[in-house]
């Protein structure tokens, strides 16, 4: 942990061998493990899922409102639901979560574009590489992985297939079975059951957050140098050194004006909202496990683009880091 602070002036004032070496004697955390500042951001998603989860085992309105397995939800009439937000057609839910990569990605462009401290076209460069990065991740679990997406692949894979609803069956239709998407199941009237489902709110909405507060964290923080960076990285001849040696723009460059700007403001509202409705999806969705997975899955992606780069300076070379 940092014990001084500098002033922009000194730090960018500063020979950069006296940078590097003030660098060099500061106590290190790993590269290979997410800083004490960023466990402590990652930290809300795992608290959040476990306050939503004890909240629904305590709450007498959650405990009493039916409960159906299938559909991962409670009953979804106004007059039996336990609130608004346990009923899927809220709005949050279908004007926001439902189309959620969207208001991430359009909070995220609209950082780059606007905000100073990605004044560099490589700067922005690698800042929307990171996007394609998470995107795919994100693209590859819910939306489509050489075929069904990563999610239905894994409810195949735990015993869980598309049942024939009644009509199908009187009919002689057994084509239902064989879906292999939820989508496409529940499209042809079946039902999607029995296989292990990870949440795929828990994961979108822990992702996008947790991509949002890397880039528009790191790089605001940087920019008003409010606290001195702690991440560290292996350089290519194996030593461990402060991400700052490597930076382009010296920390507290913006220190005089705007931390946030507009964008940043317009970010916190998305991850204000993900939040919130992460914590909804915890009290009135799906099974503890189901939204733990949905957990794991989102940190896999986040530690693939955020840590991996730190230890491999190759990777690091095309994708940057944060603020760097
Ligand atoms: C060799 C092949 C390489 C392929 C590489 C693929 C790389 C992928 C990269 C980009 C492709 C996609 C481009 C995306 C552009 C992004 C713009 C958007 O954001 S799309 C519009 C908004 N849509 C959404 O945000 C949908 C979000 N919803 C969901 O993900 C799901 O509905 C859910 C996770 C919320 C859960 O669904 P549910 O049905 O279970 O409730
Ligand atoms: N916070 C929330 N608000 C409303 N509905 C939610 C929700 N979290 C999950 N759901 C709903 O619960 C089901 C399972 O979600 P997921 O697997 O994405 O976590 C989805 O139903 P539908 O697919 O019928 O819309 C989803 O819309």
């Amino acid at each position: 942990m940092v014990t001084t602070r500098r002033g922009a002036e000194t730090w960018a004032e500063a020979a950069p061998s006296t940078r590097a070496s003030a660098a060099s004697t500061r106590p290190r955390s790993s590269p290979y493990v997410p800083t004490p500042l960023e466990q402590i951001g990652l930290a809300i998603f795992p608290a959040t899922l476990i306050f939503g989860t004890i909240f629904s085992v305590l709450s007498p309105q959650t405990r009493s409102a039916p409960y159906d397995h299938v559909t991962q939800s409670h009953a979804q009439d106004p007059t039996m639901a336990p609130s608004y937000f346990a009923r899927k057609s809220n709005l949050f839910n279908v004007l926001f979560v439902k189309q959620g990569w969207g208001w991430m990605s359009l909070a995220f462009i609209l950082f780059v574009l606007l905000h100073p401290s990605l004044s560099t076209q490589v700067r922005r460069l690698q800042a929307c590489v990171r996007w394609v990065l998470v995107t795919a991740c994100w693209f590859f679990v819910t939306q489509w992985f050489f075929g069904p997406p990563i999610i239905d692949r894994g409810f195949r894979w735990t015993g869980g297939r598309c049942e024939l609803a009644e009509m199908e069956v009187e009919m002689g239709d057994t084509s239902v079975g064989e879906k292999v998407t939820a989508v496409a199941c529940k499209a042809a009237g079946g039902k999607w059951k029995g296989g292990h489902d990870i949440s795929g709110h828990v994961f979108l909405l822990v992702l996008s957050t947790a991509f949002l507060m890397e880039e528009v964290g790191w790089a605001v923080l940087r920019w008003a140098n409010w606290r001195e960076d702690e991440r560290t990285v292996v350089m290519a001849d194996g030593a461990t050194k402060s991400a700052n040696v490597e930076a382009g723009v010296a920390a507290g460059a913006g220190r005089a004006q705007s931390w946030f700007g507009l964008s940043g403001k317009i970010t916190g509202v998305v991850v204000g909202l993900n939040l919130w409705m992460l914590l909804m999806t915890a009290i009135y969705f799906h099974t503890w496990f189901e939204k733990l997975t949905g957990l794991l899955t989102a940190t896999v992606g986040f530690y693939v683009v955020y840590i991996v780069p730190r230890f491999i300076p190759a990777v690091r070379g095309v994708v940057g880091m944060p603020g760097i």
